[in-house]
């Protein structure tokens, strides 16, 4: 799969690459945070249609996604949302790597990511897909019922079908996936609003609400996040349960605190000559030796909190194994099955390790009848 990365000019004009009109294409728009289901159905779709006329099945994704720059731009005197909030939106469920590694596994041809900006969004909807006809061959385009693009987001299904109709291009509309529709509250935690249960905000709510396992049905796979391993305060091994934890700047959205069974992947050291797409690939496997099931915490480790004292929400996994392994300074990928418990302040060390070896066996067990790998495929 070819990735290309475009960004538009202060006027909103993309100058998209020669070469990705070459030869006639089904086209799918969208953020695609999360890859769930539904995007996958979507995402099939374009391929299918493709292979029928051997056209180039393509997406293009808007990264920053248009919730955060118009959100930004909404609060803040209609201004762009700064690098640092870009590399860190706080909204986003999974890396733009990982949702290129399951496009690709669905065996797109070609991702074009657009920067998305304010410029770009206020191009109308007719200009902008008038330049998908002829700059990328766009023959058909495939969405979901609830597309609306262009300036002011008049660009719905009915008035994209109006503009196919004129023979431009051909709309295919994916139906709804997933068991229909459900309610989550607003920022004010009042409000409510109806929104597709196979979705990437009710993904959102449930990842912060810690409900891992509804996340996991809606994602056909365990929702995961990344990171490198730094040093804790070294009382794990101490205790008989060694946990790497992950620096703070880890990428995915984290869920509610609490404690989770699923599994702890290494990734190895940025520097190991394996430390490639294909070698990730290897480690991520079903029965690879760095896919390790893992007793994972979220909290504050409250047993340990001296009254009054604050700390910081740490992500740590204890690797279920009878040996240690050094993964210090490793990337490494939690991947979160089932929620177990919440946190709790324990009234010292031993109540603490007598519930550690507890959740070390429910892990177990439930890791061993999950007992398949997750993908996309
Ligand atoms: C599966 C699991 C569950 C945990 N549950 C709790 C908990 O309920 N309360 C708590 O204070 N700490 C909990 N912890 C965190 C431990 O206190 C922490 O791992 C230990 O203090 C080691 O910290 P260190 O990595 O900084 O050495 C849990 C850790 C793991 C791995
Ligand atoms: N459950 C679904 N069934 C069918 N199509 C879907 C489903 N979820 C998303 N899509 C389609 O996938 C494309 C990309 O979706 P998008 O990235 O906007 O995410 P989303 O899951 O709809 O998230 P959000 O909650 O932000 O609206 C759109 O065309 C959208 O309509």
């Amino acid at each position: 799969m070819k990735v290309s990365q475009v960004s538009p000019d202060e006027s909103g004009i993309v100058r998209w690459p020669g070469t990705l009109g070459a030869r006639s294409s089904v086209v799918t728009i969208g953020v695609f945070d999360g890859m769930h289901r539904g995007h996958q159905a979507l995402l099939r779709r374009v391929v299918e249609l493709a292979a029928k006329n051997q056209d180039r099945p393509m997406a293009l994704l808007f990264d920053p996604s248009p919730k955060l720059v118009h959100s930004y731009a909404d609060s803040h005197d209609m201004t762009e949302p700064p690098l640092d909030l870009i590399r860190h939106d706080p909204d986003q469920i999974m890396p733009l790597e990982e949702r290129l590694r399951l496009m690709s596994q669905l065996r797109l041809d070609q991702v074009v990511v657009v920067r998305y900006t304010l410029a770009f969004a206020a191009k109308s909807y007719r200009f902008f897909l008038k330049q998908l006809t002829e700059q990328l061959a766009m023959r058909t385009l495939v969405l979901g019922r609830d597309a609306q693009m262009g300036a002011g987001r008049v660009g719905d299904i009915k008035a994209i079908g109006d503009l196919a109709d004129t023979g431009l291009f051909n709309l295919e509309v994916v139906d709804d996936q997933g068991p229909g529709d459900c309610t989550l509250p607003d920022a004010d935690g009042l409000e409510r609003r109806r929104v597709r249960a196979w979705s990437s905000s009710h993904l959102r709510q449930l990842i912060l609400d810690g409900d891992v396992d509804a996340a996991l049905d809606i994602l056909g796979r365990p929702h995961m996040v990344q990171g490198t391993v730094v040093h804790g305060e070294q009382r794990g091994r101490r205790l008989g349960f060694p946990t790497a934890n992950l620096a703070p700047d880890s990428q995915g959205m984290m869920p509610a605190d609490g404690v989770y069974a699923g599994w702890l992947v290494d990734l190895g050291l940025p520097t190991d000559p394996m430390a490639t797409p294909e070698g990730r690939e290897g480690r991520l496997a079903q029965g690879s030796p760095w896919r390790m099931p893992a007793a994972i915490s979220i909290g504050t480790k409250e047993t340990f909190l001296a009254p009054g004292q604050q700390m910081p929400r740490i992500l740590e996994a204890n690797a279920v194994r009878p040996d240690w392994v050094d993964l210090y300074g490793h990337r490494v990928r939690v991947e979160f099955l089932s929620r177990l418990r919440g946190q709790k302040r324990y009234a010292g060390e031993e109540p603490l390790k007598r519930q550690l070896a507890l959740d070390a066996d429910r892990t177990l067990e439930l890791t061993k009848a999950a007992g398949r790998v997750f993908s996309v495929n």
